[in-house]
């Protein structure tokens, strides 16, 4: 069996476009849609992701702000910027790029986001929202996630889903989205016992590890669908060096799978997509607060 690849770049974009409209429509009623992305430090990585949503706010027609501070802030500075966006009104949604720097308390500085501008959906609030099946704003990774199932016609009721990864930003929503979908989620993590006996037993695999091409085709059941959330280098000792690839072994994963997302070209660009999602949803929601009407 060859899987059918899961194209979250053309999902994307799809969705994007429909994003800009919306967006239109609504600066048509006196509101641009307005993001602020915060990056401390200079991890290359996260310079990338920073770029690419604010590049994609531009291209939806939103209003961004970009915020770059250096590695040495301290935490009570970046509380003091947190409370300057809670109290602009241009500002929508705020985010604050992960990972901080180690001195900061990432915890705290999340919190601090004003729970109707957490575009990200990580405030304490908003995941006990989720948690209770009423979510404000559900967190882009795993939100990518589901619309990437909703599109390849996947079904989840009474199914199998195993998620590797408790984090969070990834794996506990995403088990709770999987639930709230009807399927019996089994989460596994560095603590867990004979992974291969679970991710075998899964109709859904959602891997989000962290560690290069870790799951291998024999740790797939036949026919399932394998969602991979990594974003990794490929080590020195192996073929294709220094590119990118995810948690999963795709070569050895796409003979036993039914479907596939790529990386890149799969979650990646998902996650952005949802970024604008929520900042929409913000912004209708400040509209429509204006003018009395129903959200
Ligand atoms: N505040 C947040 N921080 C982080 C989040 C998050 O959702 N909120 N998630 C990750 C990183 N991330 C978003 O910030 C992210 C990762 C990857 C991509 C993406 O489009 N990847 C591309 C490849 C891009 C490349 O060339 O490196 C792909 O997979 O095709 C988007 C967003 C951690 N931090």
């Amino acid at each position: 069996m060859t899987a059918k690849i899961l194209d979250g770049a053309a999902l994307a974009q799809e969705l994007r476009a429909g994003f800009k409209l919306r967006a239109e429509a609504l600066a048509a009623q006196g509101t641009r849609p307005g993001l602020a992305v915060v990056l401390v430090g200079e991890d290359p990585a996260s310079q990338v992701y920073v770029r690419n949503k604010v590049n994609a706010c531009a291209q939806a027609g939103f209003h961004s702000e970009k915020i770059v501070l250096p590695v040495e802030t301290t935490a009570a500075d970046l509380l003091e910027r947190i409370a300057a966006l809670n109290a602009d009104p241009a500002i929508h949604g705020i985010l604050v790029q992960l990972p901080l720097p180690k001195h900061i308390d990432a915890d705290a500085v999340l919190e601090a986001i004003a729970p109707e501008k957490d575009v990200d959906g990580f405030h304490a609030e908003n995941l006990g929202a989720l948690t209770q099946g009423k979510p404000r704003f559900i967190p882009c990774t795993p939100h990518g996630v589901m619309k990437l199932l909703e599109k390849g016609d996947v079904s989840l009721k009474g199914q199998e889903a195993v998620v590797i990864g408790r984090s969070n930003i990834v794996g506990k929503p995403m088990a709770l989205l999987l639930l709230a979908a009807g399927a019996t989620v089994t989460v596994c993590h560095s603590q867990t016992r004979d992974l291969a006996f679970h991710t075998r037993r899964a109709d859904i695999l959602v891997a989000a590890v962290g560690r290069p091409r870790f799951v291998t085709g024999d740790m797939i059941k036949p026919g399932a669908v394998v969602i991979d959330v990594g974003i990794n280098r490929v080590p020195e000792d192996q073929p294709d060096a220094g590119k990118l690839c995810g948690d999963v072994d795709f070569a050895s994963a796409r003979e036993v799978a039914s479907a596939i997302t790529p990386v890149p070209g799969g979650v990646g660009p998902m996650t952005i997509a949802m970024l604008l999602a929520n900042t929409l949803l913000a912004a209708e929601r400040v509209a429509a607060a204006r003018t009395g009407a129903a959200s």
